[in-house]
């Protein structure tokens, strides 16, 4: 059966979620939820209802919920507001029926696949993570919880992603390397080395370039 969900969002980042939900055919978007939009403003035929709150008072009649929010930092910070608000709500995937999603493969609650997107045999990719249009995963990586892999940045088997970790555009990770936990790997990086936590690291090979506080920008 159809289910009833709301969409934490309304920005580009929701249009494509939006998108692949439709194309997933799944679920039915009741609303989307965006303080920083106007309630009324309607994004592909959706209306925007409220703010997190617009939740209180009516999750029962709601049986699902997605984050649309592409920072990693800011997604977290919503989906937590979510689960204090809501503790029963299930947070739903988005996956697109053009993603391919091989054998023993594992995706986290809430999670984003886009059309084109590949998580290999035996991959997990953690919770409320996000793999953009041509994005690859192989096989046996284990991809944390908040982990955004931009268009077509991809990696070869038994990489280690951890949480809150942006793997940006075009970007590639050889074979067996691990990149920490809040790390940012720069668009059309070559990672061969792997890569501390907190770090933001870019080039090819990829070098680490800096420190990085926890949810500082990077989009
Ligand atoms: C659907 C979507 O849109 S998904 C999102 C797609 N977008 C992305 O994935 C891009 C994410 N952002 C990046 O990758 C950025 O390159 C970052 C965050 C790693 C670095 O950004 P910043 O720290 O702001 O670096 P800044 O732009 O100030 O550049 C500093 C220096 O590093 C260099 N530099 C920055 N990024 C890179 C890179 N990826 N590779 C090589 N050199 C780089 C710059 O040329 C500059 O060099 P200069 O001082 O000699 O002029």
């Amino acid at each position: 059966m159809v289910k009833n969900i709301i969409v934490f969002g309304a920005g580009g980042h929701a249009k494509t979620v939006i998108d692949t939900l439709e194309k997933q055919g799944l679920y039915r978007i009741a609303g989307l939820l965006d303080g920083g939009k106007p309630a009324g403003s309607v994004i592909y035929g959706y209306e925007v209802l409220g703010n997190e709150e617009w939740l209180a008072d009516r999750a029962g009649e709601i049986e699902g919920a997605i984050v649309a929010i592409g920072d990693n930092w800011r997604r977290s910070q919503v989906a937590d507001a979510i689960r204090s608000l809501a503790p029963d709500l299930p947070f739903v995937s988005a996956i697109h029926p053009a993603a391919h999603i091989a054998r023993g493969a594992r995706i986290g609650a809430g999670s984003v696949i886009m059309a084109g997107a590949v998580l290999g045999s035996d991959a997990e990719l953690g919770e409320h993570g996000i793999m953009y249009p041509g994005a690859s995963i192989d096989h046996d990586c284990r991809i944390g919880r908040f982990v955004s892999w931009a268009p077509r940045s991809v990696s070869g088997g038994n990489v280690t992603v951890g949480d809150f970790s942006a793997i940006a555009i075009g970007a590639v990770l050889i074979h067996s390397v691990t990149v920490g936990e809040h790390c940012v790997v720069g668009a059309g990086s070559t990672v061969i080395r792997s890569i501390p936590s907190n770090t933001v690291a870019f080039g090819t090979p990829a070098k680490p370039v800096r420190e990085r506080e926890h949810g500082e920008r990077y989009l």
